[in-house]
């Protein structure tokens, strides 16, 4: 889950693009990068860090043009060498940049193709170079010195005929406009908007509504399954449904974790949906533990704090904060490395003993996935003085790796693959442990639209939407991507780098 964005402005567009990828941070700390486009040249900036450490006055100064992209990074695919950062360039066609959020499955076969058929060199080891090569061929197929947005649809169109995978992306093609286009199952979100100005409409295209609500855009729709977006550089939208086999499978964990709460996902507000997890938790523990005794329900900040308050209403047992977050630690899920994840544990957060002390406290988090989180909060709950400590999760057990733009590729990192509840309490020092039910959780969502009547529940029930996701894929990318594998191969492809500003 990256961050992606694309403006088509009336003026400069950088500093709408700086701050909207500043709102998308949530989704990739790792790497950021924008380029715009002013009379036929681009310019970019892209390297590893935050937003705010990646752009200094000198590079806003030079990020000129109406139109442009943005990308913020949390690597699924190749390493974190800022090579790597996006969005990536290819010269032929017309010049076109391209950001991507989501994860190709099919990325091996993919690359032979390019090379060996479509004759294009791939300077890393990114799946997003790889699309953006697929889609740089299929255009230049059309053969056209000025493409018209049915050229671009057609590109569209033979991407998705060629790709697998889960893939939301922004490409801009240099002196034409930029297009946004979406994976046929929408495993990742995209939506787009437009803000009036005096000077005109301007359009944007991002990951989350809540780009477009901080920066005044006003929100036109999500793109479908399978669908693409097209806006001229004199401001034309057009839009084409380019996949015959569209249909929703949108990614649950999106709702559980990854998106902002105030970002609105396909016809669902994720705050009201994670108000809904909270209930429906809360009416599990009731059942399943109705003498629970529970004096005071605590989150685990930052994201589970909207389901945890639910929760405890529906409980009817106190809500208190007992953990101060740090706000200058990021988040530690999305963060490379195992090492790092743990030490920011602890960095991170802090607990107020008043809460604490000799009492029976239910801890609520979002989701466990390697217990890196939950293991030491318990033992924090447990030396501030807690007399039992409890714990649940809005999410189900997380027990298959995702392979659509979630960094989880190793089955046997993930501390519930293999175990029943009552051992993964054990294993994380919790009295007893309760996980949301998949139903109740698939529900929590759905009653935000019940069009949707399938989604991407991999992490939980290793059931793979594409439908190309076998044992032997699974252990490769176990075997390419699990934390030993991968600190190693950072190190050596530090130094990669082709073009950067
Ligand atoms: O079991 P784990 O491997 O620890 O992963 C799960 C934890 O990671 C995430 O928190 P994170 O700190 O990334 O972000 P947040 O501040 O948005 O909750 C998530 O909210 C859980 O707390
Ligand atoms: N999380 C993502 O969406 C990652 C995009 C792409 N696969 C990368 O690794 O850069
Ligand atoms: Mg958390």
């Amino acid at each position: 889950m990256c961050g992606i964005v694309g403006i088509v402005g009336k003026s400069n567009v950088n500093q709408a693009l700086y701050d909207a990828l500043t709102v998308l941070q949530h989704r990739g700390q790792d790497a950021a990068g924008i380029v715009t486009c002013d009379s036929g040249r681009l310019f970019l900036r892209k390297d590893n860090g935050l937003v705010r450490d990646v752009f200094h006055q000198r590079h806003m100064q030079r990020l000129i043009g109406n139109m442009g992209i943005g990308h913020v990074r949390y690597p699924t695919a190749g390493s974190s060498s800022s090579a790597e950062a996006q969005p990536f360039y290819v010269n032929s066609p017309y010049g076109i940049t391209l950001a991507h959020n989501g994860n190709l499955t099919n990325v091996e076969q993919l690359s032979r193709e390019i090379y060996e058929a479509d004759l294009r060199h791939v300077n890393t080891n990114s799946d997003s170079e790889v699309l953006l090569n697929v889609f740089a061929h299929e255009l230049a197929g059309g053969g056209k010195l000025r493409p018209n947005q049915d050229d671009i649809f057609n590109a569209v169109r033979a991407v998705h005929n060629r790709c697998r995978g889960g893939y939301a992306a922004i490409a801009m093609i240099t002196g034409y406009g930029v297009v946004g286009f979406r994976d046929p199952n929408g495993i990742r979100p995209i939506v787009f908007g437009k803000r009036d100005t005096e000077h005109g409409v301007e359009y944007m295209i991002a990951s989350e509504s809540v780009a477009l609500d901080v920066l005044g855009f006003e929100l036109i729709r999500d793109l479908e399954p399978g669908e693409a977006v097209y806006i001229t550089n004199d401001g034309q939208l057009h839009t084409l449904q380019c996949a015959t086999n569209g249909h929703y499978a949108p990614c649950i964990f999106e709702h559980v974790y990854l998106a902002r709460p105030d970002s609105m996902i396909d016809g669902v507000l994720v705050y009201k949906a994670r108000l809904r997890m909270g209930e429906k938790l809360a009416e599990k523990i009731l059942r399943e533990r109705p003498d629970h005794g529970i004096d005071v329900v605590i989150p685990i900040p930052d994201t589970s704090r909207t389901s945890a308050v639910e929760l405890a209403n529906h409980l009817g047992v106190k809500f208190r904060e007992g953990f101060v977050k740090n706000r200058y630690i990021g988040r530690t899920f999305i963060m490379p490395g195992q090492a790092a994840r743990k030490k920011s544990v602890r960095q991170k957060l802090n607990a107020i003993e008043l809460e604490f002390r000799g009492k029976n406290v239910m801890l609520v988090d979002d989701s466990i996935v390697r217990g890196t989180t939950c293991k030491q909060i318990i033992q924090m709950a447990r030396e501030a003085g807690a007399k039992n400590v409890y714990f649940c999760s809005a999410a189900p057990a997380v027990r298959y790796p995702n392979v659509y733009g979630i960094d989880m590729p190793s089955a046997h990192e993930l501390i519930a693959h293999g175990r029943t509840t009552e051992e993964v309490a054990e294993l994380i020092g919790a009295d007893w442990l309760i996980y949301q039910d998949l139903e109740d959780l698939v529900e929590a969502v759905r009653e935000g639209n019940p069009n949707i009547t399938e989604f991407d529940c991999s992490v939980f029930d290793g059931k793979y939407v594409t439908g190309d996701v076998n044992e032997a894929y699974l252990g490769k990318i176990e075997q390419a991507r699990n934390d030993a594998a991968m600190s190693q191969g950072n190190v050596a492809s530090a130094i990669i780098d082709l073009h950067n500003n």
